[in-house]
C-alpha cells in the first residue's frame, strides 16, 4: 500500500532571483519501507523534506499521504494531520529540556488527550524496545547524545505515524552511537513496519534503509535497493555517489 505518494512536484523559491530547487519529481513509498534520501549539498533534499513535512508549500505538483493531500486541509487540520500522521526526528533532538524523557515522549500523547494507563504501557513497551527503561526519569540535560535521539525516536513513534520523516538523525552523533540509532530505526521498521524516510550525508547511515534515493539538481537522479547484505549496499552508495560528486566532506567515506 502506498504511503507517500510525490508527483510531479515543483518548488521556485522567489526572490530577487527566482530559484527552482525542484522539478518534476515523482516518489512513491510504500508502507513499512524505510527509503534514504541522498544528494550532493544543495540539491533539494530538505526542500522535499518540507514539502512532504507540510511546513513549506510545493509551487506545483501534488503531495499525498496516505490518500490524503495535506495541502488541501484548512489549517487546524492541517496541524492535527501533522500530529497524527506524521512523526518527526531531527539532527538536533528537538526535545523540550524542562521535561523529563517520559514527559518527552509522551507529549504527542497528552495533546491528543490519551489516558495515563495507555500512556504508561506504551511508553514502558517503546523504552524497553528502545533501551531507555533506565533513563525515563531523567532531564535532557543528563543524558547522552545517542540517547536524547533514541528518547526523539520513541516520541516520534509513540502515537503509530503514518509516516516518519528524519532529518539528518545521525548528524550530530559519534560514529558508535550514530549506529546505534541506525540499528533501532531499523528494527522498528523491520518490527513493527514503521514506514519512514530519511534525510542523510552519511553512507553508513543509508546502508539501513532498504532504498536510496539519489537527488541531483532539484531532480530524481537513481534509485538502489538493498541487496544481499549491508556492506554490499554500503559499497553500491558510495559507488553512486561518486558518479554524482560533491566533496569529502559531504559524503565523509567512513568504511563499515
Ligand atoms: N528559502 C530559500 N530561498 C531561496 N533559495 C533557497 C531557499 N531554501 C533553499 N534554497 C536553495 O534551494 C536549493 C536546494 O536547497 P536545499 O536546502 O533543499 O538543499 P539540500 O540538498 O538540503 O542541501 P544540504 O545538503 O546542504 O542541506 C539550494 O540551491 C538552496 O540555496
Amino acid at each position: 500500500m502506498e504511503i507517500l505518494s510525490v508527483r510531479n512536484l515543483g518548488k521556485i523559491y522567489k526572490g530577487m532571483v527566482s530559484y527552482e530547487a525542484l522539478s518534476n519529481l515523482d516518489l512513491s513509498i510504500n508502507q513499512g519501507e524505510f527509503v534514504g534520501i541522498m544528494g550532493p549539498s544543495g540539491s533539494g533534499k530538505t526542500t522535499l523534506l518540507n514539502m512532504i513535512s507540510t511546513i513549506d508549500k510545493p509551487t506545483s505538483g501534488q503531495i499525498r499521504i496516505d490518500g490524503e493531500d495535506p495541502y488541501q486541509l484548512s489549517q487546524d487540520k492541517l496541524a492535527l494531520f501533522r500530529r497524527r500522521e506524521l512523526g518527526f526526528v531531527f539532527q538536533s533532538f528537538n526535545l523540550l529540556n524542562t521535561l523529563t524523557v517520559k514527559e518527552n515522549i509522551v507529549l504527542p500523547l497528552t495533546l491528543d488527550g490519551v489516558g495515563i494507563k495507555e500512556m504508561n504501557s506504551r511508553v514502558d513497551v517503546l523504552a524497553d524496545k528502545l533501551g531507555i527503561t533506565s533513563i525515563l526519569d531523567k532531564r535532557t540535560f543528563e543524558i547522552s547524545g545517542g540517547q536524547a535521539q533514541r528518547t526523539a525516536i520513541a516520541r516520534a513513534l509513540i502515537h503509530q505515524p503514518k509516516l516518519v520523516l528524519a532529518d539528518e538523525p545521525t548528524g550530530n552523533l559519534d560514529s558508535k552511537s550514530a549506529r546505534d540509532v541506525m540499528e533501532i530505526l531499523e528494527e522498528r521498521n523491520r518490527e513493527d513496519q514503521a514506514t519512514m524516510m530519511l534525510v542523510t550525508h552519511d553512507p553508513v547511515a543509508a546502508s539501513y534503509c532498504s532504498r536510496v534515493i539519489f537527488i541531483k539538481d532539484g531532480q530524481l537522479y537513481n534509485e538502489i535497493y538493498y541487496g544481499d547484505n549491508r556492506a554490499a549496499f554500503y559499497q553500491k552508495i558510495i559507488n553512486v555517489l561518486s558518479l554524482l560528486g560533491g566533496t569529502g566532506h559531504e559524503f565523509p567515506s567512513v568504511r563499515i
